[in-house]
């Protein structure tokens, strides 16, 4: 059995990032920069008033000062400022030749174009925003493998990019299995469950993939798992769920190795879901996931969303984990790392007490898997820990 960061590191040295695309700036939100993103300009390109006001020479800030013109955001003032003299000014305008303070309007009062000051409150430069304060041209602003979400998109466009080079986002299958599984959920006998895991794997991995394919529930047949294996057609990564275990009908296995993919790993030292199974053929991917309900979520969360996000060009593409201290205290571990699902409040970290494998209630209300190493001793409460955050597939 693989350590959980053996079972990753192998992940992420075999899988090597998706093709570069160039696509409009707003259009690649929810992608990974295939270059580091430079800026073609500077920005501000030239000084300017972070405030409204006037703008006055920095070695004349006591006034009074004749007002002789207007700089507006887009009409900059034409002349150059001297001695006692002020111009209008408004946040973002540019700053006129030879100004470097601005003095704020409900600081100043006006009598027709004589300025004076109201108060102690005078003019500073702490209202200029500098040339180039936020970024030069020439300065690599992200590196290749940042992630593209609105303010990325706002920078990029500031930095005078319409288009930029992004990898393209992995496309999924996801195959569910078992003889118990139905489709409806109203229509259950006692013997059957609503498939359910399906649906959760889909809405957990949509945001990291181009699109999403289901091929489930399949029944437990050789013949029936190599059709579906076979319908995923040419995507990056086909997921299973279920019959990844020993038993007589867990098929997943047998059936990949007949159609042909070669099994780089089965089974990590991971609880819940130890009989994570890591496969390839060609260039696709295949992750075997447990079928128990909390099983598939947390191994999808540490090894199916990581893999999207190498594929996509991620540069760090594990969940990101924080440090909570424990409000409950928690057992010793066995051999296996465990994520124990809690919920947050105040700072503090509750562990569900709930943490069967199928237990979904519990399940739908953590807000985070608390790591706990295996082999560590019994934990009390206040203990610090190291927690995954399940919102945005564990990424900050
Ligand atoms: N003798 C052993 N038995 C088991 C072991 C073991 O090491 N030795 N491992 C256990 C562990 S750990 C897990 S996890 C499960 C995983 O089993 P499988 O991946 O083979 O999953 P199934 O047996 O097919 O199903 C388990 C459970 O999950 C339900 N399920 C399956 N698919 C779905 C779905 N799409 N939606 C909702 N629920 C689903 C299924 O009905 C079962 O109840 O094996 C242990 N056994
Ligand atoms: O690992 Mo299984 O996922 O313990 O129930």
């Amino acid at each position: 059995m693989l350590s959980l960061d053996e079972a990753q590191a192998r992940l992420h040295e075999l899988a090597q990032p998706l093709p570069p695309e160039e696509l409009p700036v707003e259009l690649a939100v929810g992608r990974y920069l295939a270059e580091p993103l430079l800026a073609q300009r500077t920005q501000p390109s030239t000084d300017l008033s972070a405030m409204d006001g006037y703008a006055l020479r920095e070695d004349d800030i006591a006034g009074p000062w004749q007002v002789v013109g207007e700089s507006a955001a887009g009409h900059p003032f034409k002349g150059k400022l001297e001695a006692t003299q002020a111009v209008r000014i408004s946040t973002g305008a540019l700053m006129p030749e030879g100004a470097g303070a601005v003095l704020l309007q409900e600081n100043a009062r006006r009598d027709g174009d004589t300025l004076v000051l109201d108060n102690d409150d005078g003019p500073t430069s702490r209202h200029v925003r500098r040339r180039g304060f936020d970024f030069a041209a020439g300065d690599q602003l992200l590196t290749a493998g940042f992630r593209i979400e609105p303010p990325q998109v706002a920078l990029a466009l500031s930095a005078g990019h319409s288009g930029i080079t992004v990898h393209a986002l992995p496309r999924l299958a996801i195959l569910d299995s078992g003889d118990e599984l139905v489709a409806d959920p109203a229509s259950c006998e006692p013997h059957q469950i609503p498939a359910s895991n399906g649906a959760m794997l889909a809405s957990l991995a949509i945001p990291f993939a181009a699109d999403v394919i289901r091929l489930g529930p399949v029944p437990d047949t050789l013949d029936a798992m190599l059709g579906a294996l076979d319908r995923a057609g040419d995507v990056d990564v086909i997921v299973t769920s279920g019959g990844a275990s020993v038993g007589d009908h867990d098929l997943v296995r047998p059936a990949l190795e007949q159609w042909g993919a070669s099994i780089d790993f089965w089974k990590v030292a991971i609880k819940p879901g130890k009989p994570l199974l890591i496969a390839r053929k060609g260039r696709q991917w295949i992750i075997g996931l447990p079928g128990n309900p909390v099983s598939s979520y947390v191994t999808a969360y540490l090894f199916l969303l990581p893999l999207l996000r190498r594929l996509a060009g991620a540069e760090f593409p594990d969940p990101e984990p924080i440090t909570v201290c424990l409000a409950r205290s928690l057992p010793a571990t066995g051999n296996r790392d465990e994520f124990v699902r809690g919920y947050l409040d105040k700072g503090l970290a509750f562990p569900l007490s709930q943490q069967d494998s199928s237990g979904l209630r519990a399940l739908a209300h953590a807000q985070v898997l608390i790591h706990r190493p295996a082999n560590s001793p019994a934990a009390p409460i206040d203990t610090i820990a190291s927690a995954f955050p399940l919102q945005n597939g564990g990424i900050a």
